[in-house]
């Protein structure tokens, strides 16, 4: 059914229930990975995610001549021996904003020249400020448009020391360094740039997955973390669930009056987006203010969610959207507005969803453009069971975080008709 150019939803009758085996993190899984590369001896990765984003984290780290293996659909053996050997060849990652940042971090302990790189998407992500990062600690590196492709030479080591950064753009960049320096030849300050940090989840994520595998760091101050350099160790790794697929179980239960269990509570995911359950649960009575900055991948669920919401909705703190897989503030009002115009409406970085429960039951044929970004064609699905005539083109671009997604509705009695 993935192979399909376009899939029209069927409005199901009544409310979706079932219970729902989620993916792995995402998240989870690219930084575990990595951590396990970086390490000496045999990891075990279970309750992973395959994906295209960690299916080319874990492409590009054979090609490093570490050895990844998949006894099954959601485990990964990775036996790292803390060195990189040059890769033959580019490391082509896809649109994996995780893979690009933490490779590019790590890249110097590849003796010799990496090149990372991406699809066309990725080839317009901004990564100037982590190359500036790392340039100030020693790495000759380059990327000459400020997106990837990325050229580094690797002399085998990190120097480490003071390095500030920012990462108004991404957290990721952050992330990267902090796993970079757990290797490095010295301990590492990474000092952020600025007073606020958006998706802060993200680094404790990265924090709490360096410590699993035996990482010295600590946050410092609100916007300093310190590394001490210690070997990383082998271990055993449970990846928890991927939150922010969560979401779209959570609001398609939401929509339709009905009750998804995900397997695991809202409050027991340690990734933000599980923040969004939150306003979730308030719909259709959500905020008339939504700050997103902190669960930043949910918003196009919570977007679309709130086409239904009793009241208008404002979305701020949504900036960064705009460097995402794509502009993902004028992705989601364009498409709220093929659905029906007026629906929604970009204020500066803003996003404005003027809610209006009547749309429910009504015929509103959209073909639905979703920008090769899967969580345009995850989101603007939970309009297709509220609104007759909905349907999503490429529907296949969910391979990159969720590729069992169109499984799962179906399994919940959602009628998906291949176009
Ligand atoms: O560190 C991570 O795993 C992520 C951080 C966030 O990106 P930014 O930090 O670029 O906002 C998020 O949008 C992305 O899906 C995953
Ligand atoms: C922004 C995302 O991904 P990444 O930055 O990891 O490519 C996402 O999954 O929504």
């Amino acid at each position: 059914m993935v192979a399909a150019s376009a899939l029209r939803i069927t409005p199901p009758a009544g409310p979706l229930n079932g219970q729902i085996e989620l993916p792995g993190s995402k998240s989870i899984t690219n930084r575990a990975l990595l951590l396990a590369a970086l390490s000496d001896g045999e990891s075990h990765l279970t309750g992973a995610l395959k994906s295209d984003d960690t299916l080319y984290m874990a492409a590009a780290l054979r090609l490093m001549g570490v050895s990844v293996e998949e006894p099954s659909d959601t485990s990964f053996v990775v036996k790292g021996n803390g060195t990189f050997a040059a890769p033959s060849e580019p490391l082509f990652l896809g649109n994996a904003g995780t893979a690009v940042r933490f490779l590019t971090a790590a890249a110097p302990y590849v003796n010799g020249p990496v090149i990372l790189d991406g699809n066309a998407h990725m080839q317009k992500r901004p990564i100037a400020p982590l190359i500036a990062a790392l340039s100030s600690l020693g790495v000759t590196i380059s990327a000459p448009t400020g997106c990837p492709p990325v050229t580094v030479q690797g002399t085998g080591h990190l120097s480490g020391g003071q390095v500030t950064i920012d990462a108004g753009l991404s957290s990721q960049y952050i992330s990267a360094i902090l796993m970079a320096a757990g290797r490095a030849d010295a301990p590492t300050d990474v000092v952020l740039e600025g007073s606020s940090l958006d998706a802060r989840g993200y680094v404790d994520l990265t924090v709490a997955a360096m410590k699993a595998f035996g990482g010295m760091v600590e946050q410092r101050e609100e916007m300093s973390w310190h590394v001490t350099p210690s070997p990383y160790r082998a271990t055993g790794f449970r990846i928890e669930p991927d939150a922010s697929a969560a979401t779209y179980l959570w609001a398609a239960a939401a929509l339709t009056g009905g009750k998804i269990d995900v397997g695991l509570a809202p409050e027991s995911f340690s990734q933000p987006d599980a923040k969004a359950f939150g306003m979730i649960a308030l719909f259709p009575h959500m905020p008339a203010e939504i700050d997103g900055s902190q669960m930043q991948d949910a918003v196009p669920t919570l977007a679309v969610l709130a086409a239904f919401n009793a009241t208008p909705v404002r979305f701020v703190g949504i900036r960064n959207l705009r460097v995402k897989e794509c502009d993902r503030i004028s992705a989601v009002s364009t498409e709220l507005n093929r659905i029906r115009a007026g629906l929604a409406r970009e204020e500066a970085d803003d996003l404005i969803v003027n809610g209006d429960p009547s749309l429910t039951g009504q015929l509103l044929p959209a073909r639905i453009e979703t920008y090769s970004d899967h969580r345009i064609a995850m989101a603007f699905a939970l309009a297709g069971l509220k609104i007759d005539g909905i349907t999503i083109l490429d529907p296949a671009c969910v391979g990159k975080t969720y590729p069992g997604y169109w499984e799962a509705l179906e399994s919940l009695g959602v009628l998906l008709v291949s176009e």
